[in-house]
C-alpha cells in the first residue's frame, strides 16, 4: 500500500555547508517525500545524498534524498519549496555586503532556473547579503512577492535568545526574543519584546548588559566567522531555514521573523525587510505588525531605507 504520510518535494540549491545541513534537517523531519540537493559541482550533491540515505536505517526516516550535480535542475521539477543557499560565504574581516556582486550573479541564475523548473514553488533565500538577494530572487523569478522570502530573522533571534540564556544561566526554552530589520549593520534586536519566564527582559537584566547582548547579536555571524577562519555559520542557520520550509509545506500558520515584502506595515512601503510574518503554503500569508518602542521603530525604518537603496542596486547586477 502506498505510504501517504509524507508529502511534497523540497529542493535545496547549493550543497555546501548551509545547503547540506539544511537538506539533512529536512530529511530527518521525515515529513517530506523527497529532498533534492543540487549544486554546480558534479558528484558532490550525489555523494552527500547517498551518504544521507545510508543514515536512514540508523536515524529512522524514510524521506528520500536525491542529489543532482553539474548545475542541472533535472529532478527538481515541481518542487513545493526551494531553499537557495548557492553563493560564496564571507571570510574573516569581510562584511556580507562584500559578497553582493559575486552572489548576485549566482542567485539571479539560480532563481531563473527555479522559475523555469518549479513555477509554483515558495522560495526561501539564504545567500548573502540576504535582504538584497531575496529582492533579486523575486525580480529574477517574477513570482508573487509572498512566494519569495529570506531567512535571517529566525537565526538572529535564536542568537539573541542564546545570548540571553547564557548570560542569565537559564534554559533557552525560558527565553523569548525578537530581531527584526536587515541581516546586516542595521539589524534591529527588539529588547522590548524579550521575556525570560514571561518577565520583561529589563526586569531581570541591567540595561548595559542588554545593550551588550544586542551588540553581540548584531555581530553574531561575524563572531562565528572569526572563530572558524574559513566559511561561515551553518548549524543555526540551517535549523532556521529548515523550520521555515517545514512551516510552508505543513501550511502551519506559524509566526516567524523572516525577510518578507513589507508594504504599509510600520509605515514602511515597498521593500524586503526582516519582520514577523505568518507562514503557510503560499509563503507569507501576512506580515504581523507588533508593538515596538519609539527607538526600535526608528531603527526598523532606518533599516528599511538602508536595504531599499541596496535592493535598487541589485536590479542592475
Ligand atoms: N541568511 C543567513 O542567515 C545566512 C546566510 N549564509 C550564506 O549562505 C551562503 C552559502 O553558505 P555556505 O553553504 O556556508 O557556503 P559553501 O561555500 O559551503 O557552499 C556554497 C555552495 O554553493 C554552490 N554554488 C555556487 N554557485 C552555484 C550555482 N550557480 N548553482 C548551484 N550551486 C552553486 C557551491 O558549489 C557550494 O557548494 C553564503 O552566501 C553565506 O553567506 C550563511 C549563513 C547564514
Ligand atoms: C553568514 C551569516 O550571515 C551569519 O552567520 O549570520
Amino acid at each position: 500500500m502506498a505510504d501517504t504520510s509524507r508529502q511534497g518535494k523540497v529542493t535545496v540549491v547549493g550543497a555546501g555547508f548551509y545547503g547540506s545541513t539544511t537538506a539533512l534537517r529536512l530529511a530527518e523531519y521525515d515529513v517530506f517525500e523527497t529532498v533534492v540537493l543540487t549544486d554546480i559541482v558534479e558528484g558532490k550533491p550525489e555523494g552527500i545524498a547517498l551518504d544521507m540515505n545510508q543514515s536512514r536505517p540508523i536515524e529512522g526516516f524514510e524521506t528520500k534524498v536525491v542529489g543532482v550535480g553539474g548545475g542541472s535542475y533535472e529532478g527538481t521539477e515541481g518542487s513545493d519549496v526551494v531553499v537557495i543557499t548557492a553563493g560564496l560565504p564571507r571570510k574573516p574581516g569581510m562584511s556580507r555586503m562584500d559578497l553582493i556582486e559575486t552572489n548576485a550573479k549566482i542567485v539571479r541564475q539560480v532563481a531563473e532556473n527555479v522559475a523555469a523548473s518549479s513555477p509554483d514553488a515558495v522560495i526561501i533565500v539564504v545567500s548573502n547579503p540576504l535582504d538584497e538577494m531575496t529582492a533579486l530572487a523575486q525580480l529574477a523569478t517574477q513570482f508573487p512577492k509572498n512566494r519569495v522570502m529570506g531567512q535571517a530573522g529566525m537565526l538572529d533571534t535564536a542568537r539573541f535568545s542564546n545570548n540571553v540564556a547564557e548570560e542569565l544561566g537559564v534554559p533557552v526554552s525560558s527565553v523569548r526574543t525578537l530581531t527584526l530589520g536587515s541581516h546586516g549593520d542595521t539589524m534591529v534586536p527588539v529588547p522590548s519584546r524579550c521575556t525570560v519566564d514571561g518577565k520583561p527582559l529589563s526586569d531581570v537584566m541591567a540595561a548595559d548588559r542588554i545593550e551588550h547582548l544586542v551588540d553581540r547579536t548584531r555581530n553574531g555571524g561575524a563572531e562565528v566567522v572569526a572563530l572558524l577562519k574559513t566559511g561561515s555559520a551553518y548549524y543555526a542557520p540551517s535549523a532556521a531555514a529548515a523550520r521555515m520550509a517545514r512551516a510552508v509545506m505543513e501550511d502551519s500558520g506559524a509566526v516567524m521573523p523572516v525577510c518578507a515584502w513589507v508594504d504599509g506595515e510600520y509605515g514602511i512601503n515597498g521593500v524586503y525587510l526582516g519582520v514577523e510574518a505568518e507562514i503557510g503554503r503560499q509563503g507569507v500569508r501576512k506580515v504581523v505588525e507588533g508593538d515596538l518602542s519609539e527607538s526600535e521603530l526608528a531603527g526598523l525604518r532606518e533599516a528599511a531605507e538602508a536595504v531599499r537603496a541596496k535592493q535598487a542596486d541589485v536590479a542592475d547586477l
